[in-house]
């Protein structure tokens, strides 16, 4: 494999494939496709007299069990994107469907992972990951169990009664991912959430990250600036460029193992490895911007 050889989509060919998507999709909440469907988002913010166009006409197709890695150097709009997704800002032009049905506001079935864990400092582990389910009305037996299957998943059962402030920064990034899991979104996204682990940290954390994947088959769409990472945890890995935030590749991975025990060092230490590597950062750098 070269990195020439590479099945890639591009923004265009992309684009009009998403358009299709949106013109086959007529109304509201008619759709039918299964997954998450971005068709022609484009985000426009105001600064005084200014318009700053961050996104423009970005068109994804997510699997219900797609992992897929966003890189792009800074500013390109990532966390705007994922944002629109999370339903916490809307775009100026496009929309999102999840199955089909047109979703416009955070809700239960996008859950959310930050750099920082974010937990609640007053309540344990398990009080954390059944806090969603509280608040959706589950019953504490039901809670219970539901949060006991994600925090033993996330490999933290004998913390489950720690506080926050008695976790490591690894610990904590895995409770939070079982708070979001807790609640059985269709999709997980999670902007840079290693970016502030050490490097053994973060790397255990991926380990956990793709047996967690592999477990529980929901879309995880994860934000990084770090190439490595994104060949090793991305079925799917997607760079965008800035000025305004476009997707400029689109490619199935093929290094991406699907094994229950993926050797990451033998993995990064092949050729194929750093030729797709160098093409993914010549991606980046292609923007004029710097990166990782
Ligand atoms: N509320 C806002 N008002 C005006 N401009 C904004 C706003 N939020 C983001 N931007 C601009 O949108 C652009 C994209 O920002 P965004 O944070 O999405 O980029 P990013 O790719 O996630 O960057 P990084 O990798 O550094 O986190 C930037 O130029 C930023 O200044």
């Amino acid at each position: 494999m070269t990195a020439t050889s590479l099945s890639t989509t591009t923004r265009d060919e992309h684009g009009a494939r998403q358009n299709e998507h949106a013109s086959s999709c007529p109304g509201p909440d008619t759709g039918s496709a299964a997954g998450i469907q971005l068709a022609d988002i484009s985000l426009t913010y105001r600064q005084g007299s200014q318009a700053v166009h961050v996104l423009d006409r970005i068109g994804l197709s997510l699997a219900p069990d797609e992992f897929v890695c966003l890189l792009g150097p800074s500013g390109c709009g990532k966390s705007t994107l994922l944002s629109i997704i999370a339903g916490y800002v809307q775009p100026s032009g496009g929309s999102v469907r999840i199955d089909g049905k047109r979703h416009t506001k955070p809700t239960p079935q996008v859950g959310v992972v930050f750099q920082h864990a974010n937990l609640f400092p007053w309540l344990s582990v398990a009080g954390n990951v059944e806090f969603g389910l509280r608040m959706a009305g589950i019953g504490r037996k039901e809670r219970r169990r539901i949060a006991s299957f994600y925090i033993g998943l996330v490999g933290l059962e004998a913390s489950a009664a720690r506080l926050p402030h008695q976790l490591s920064g690894g610990m904590k990034q895995r409770a939070a991912l079982a708070r979001t899991l807790a609640t059985e979104p269709r999709i997980v996204l999670m902007d840079e959430p290693f970016s502030a682990l050490d490097a053994l940290t973060r790397e255990s954390m991926q380990l956990h990250v793709r047996r967690i994947w592999q477990q529980t088959r929901r879309c995880f769409f994860l934000i990084t600036h770090d190439v490595d990472e994104a060949l090793l945890l991305g079925r799917r890995i997607i760079v965008m460029h800035p000025n305004p935030g476009t997707i400029v590749q689109d490619i199935r991975n093929p290094l991406f193992q699907d094994t229950d025990a993926p050797s990451f060092s033998i993995l990064r230490a092949s050729k194929d490895f750093a030729d797709l590597r160098q093409h993914l950062v010549s991606m980046i750098a292609g923007s004029g911007s710097n990166s990782r």
